[in-house]
């Protein structure tokens, strides 16, 4: 692997760079992968597995590890995620009272690792809404909150200056700005060849652009935590000076106190070389907003008014637990599961933003009873009182490859596919066959070597 010789000369005053372990680390030592365990649905597969350090859920596997053969990995147990970049989680811990309840956005959130992270952390009645710009990135991250199995989520496909619309909304702006990719070269090589200064400088205009479009959606006080996987300073510490100036933000800076490893701190902010901890290339720092912004106004009090509520009321009290705490609405058919705080809110979102996901989608309503979305077998909201059947793996793998099996004594009618007690997804029971409803997107492709 060879590294770029401008961006080595480049990062020599740089603190914590050591051009001889960090060259010698790129060319003889693999790049860690990571999976973070989902707290909602603990697994204990990976309790012998090496923990990453500072992430209470983090393991490090095994470089072969295939998690497209593992019925866990489609049940939302747990997620890939780079291992230095779970630190987000300190962060939080360090910037803000994770035991209120917080409107968080997570605007540059791709497929999502830092989302599920943010939807494990916050409390039932936060609000999450995950934002990616790309349409096919947006689709992803949907699917993998789908699988987290938390209601209070919302994935919105927009352009970070569509967020002016959520003027002074959040008490959390997370950026984890797309960037040159210098920290990834060893898990990517194509950044390699698409590495260059130039490349560097234009990120570094694009993440100030996105930073001025989206820093309007935080409310003063609130906290904005900023990331990268570059080593420029032009992407980093350039940007956070420039932070400071033009918003007048107040750097969290960190001290030598608050670290967990060998993570370096430079100029109040954290970067991660591959060579000083078991991890990728990273940067990661907070502000906090000092100057006032005018809150966009937001209904509260009375629930939307809905005349058929007591007989939908009666229907999804078989499938979901507790109906009784949350509330619904109708979109055509389709009925979507939402915490009652919520309403407002997912009203305003739904009128000015291209919505991938909200709440828990629970399915149709037809001849009073429901049609079950995959979304509601994946959540945390699942009725107690619904058929389920325990899955072998290799049952299981046929389930998720929508190809034929055959079960002994199942109930008849809707049942849902589990695996170690985990929902996968819905199956209809007939007396001759069983109807697959895996969706036919997410199915298992190819085969097990
Ligand atoms: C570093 S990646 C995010 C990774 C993600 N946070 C995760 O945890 O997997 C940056 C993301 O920013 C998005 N992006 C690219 N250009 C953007 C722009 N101009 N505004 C907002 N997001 C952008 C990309 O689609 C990409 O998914």
């Amino acid at each position: 692997m060879k590294i770029p010789q401008s961006l080595i000369s480049s990062l020599q005053n740089i603190k914590g760079f050591n051009e001889n372990a960090f060259v010698d680390t790129h060319e003889n030592e693999a790049s860690p992968i990571a999976v973070r365990i989902n707290p909602f649905k603990k697994t204990d597969t990976f309790n012998h597995a090496e923990s990453v350090i500072w992430s209470e859920y983090g393991k490090y596997l095994p470089d072969n590890y295939l998690a497209t053969f593992d019925p866990l990995f489609h049940a939302g147990a747990y997620c890939f995620q780079e291992a230095s970049s779970m630190y987000l989680a300190q962060i939080l811990k360090s910037s803000v009272d994770l035991s209120q309840d917080l409107n968080v956005l997570d605007l540059c959130a791709g497929t999502g690792a830092n989302s599920t992270l943010l939807a494990s952390l916050l409390t039932p009645d936060s609000l999450l809404v995950s934002n990616d710009v790309l349409k096919v990135r947006a689709n992803v991250l949907a699917e993998n909150l789908t699988k987290w199995g938390t209601m209070n989520t919302i994935v919105t496909n927009n352009d970070p200056r569509d967020f002016t619309r959520l003027s002074g909304f959040f008490d959390v702006l997370l950026i984890d700005a797309p960037c040159s990719g210098s920290g990834l070269f060893r898990k990517d090589p194509n950044t390699i060849r698409e590495w260059s200064v130039g490349n560097v400088t234009q990120h570094a205009l694009r993440q100030k652009s996105i930073i001025t479009d989206a820093w309007g959606s935080l409310k003063q006080g609130g906290v904005m935590i900023y990331s990268t996987s570059s080593y420029s300073k032009a992407e980093n510490e350039d940007i956070v000076d420039w932070i400071e100036k033009q918003f007048g933000a107040q750097h969290l800076v960190a001290s030598n106190e608050d670290k967990l490893g060998n993570e370096v701190i430079s100029e109040g902010s954290y970067r991660f070389y591959p060579d000083q901890v078991k991890g990728e290339g990273f940067f990661i720092t907070a502000f906090q907003k000092r100057n006032s912004e005018k809150e966009v106004f937001i209904r509260s009090g009375k629930p939307i008014k809905n005349n058929n509520r007591r007989t939908e009321r009666e229907i999804f009290r078989n499938w979901v637990k507790n109906i009784d705490d949350h509330t619904w609405f109708g979109k055509n058919d389709d009925f979507f599961l939402i915490n009652p705080l919520h309403e407002h809110i997912v009203q305003l979102i739904q009128l000015n933003f291209n919505l991938r996901k909200v709440g828990v989608s629970m399915g149709k309503l037809s001849s009073k009873d429901l049609i079950p979305e995959h979304e509601l077998a994946m959540s945390l909201f699942l009725s107690e009182k619904i058929n389920k059947v325990e899955l072998s793996q290799q049952e299981a793998i046929k389930y998720l490859k929508r190809e034929e099996f055959a079960l002994e004594q199942a109930v008849k009618g809707w049942s849902l596919m589990t695996f170690e007690g985990f929902g996968l997804g819905w199956a209809k029971i007939l007396p001759n066959r069983i109807n697959n409803y895996y969706p036919k997107e997410q199915r298992i492709l190819g085969k097990e070597s």
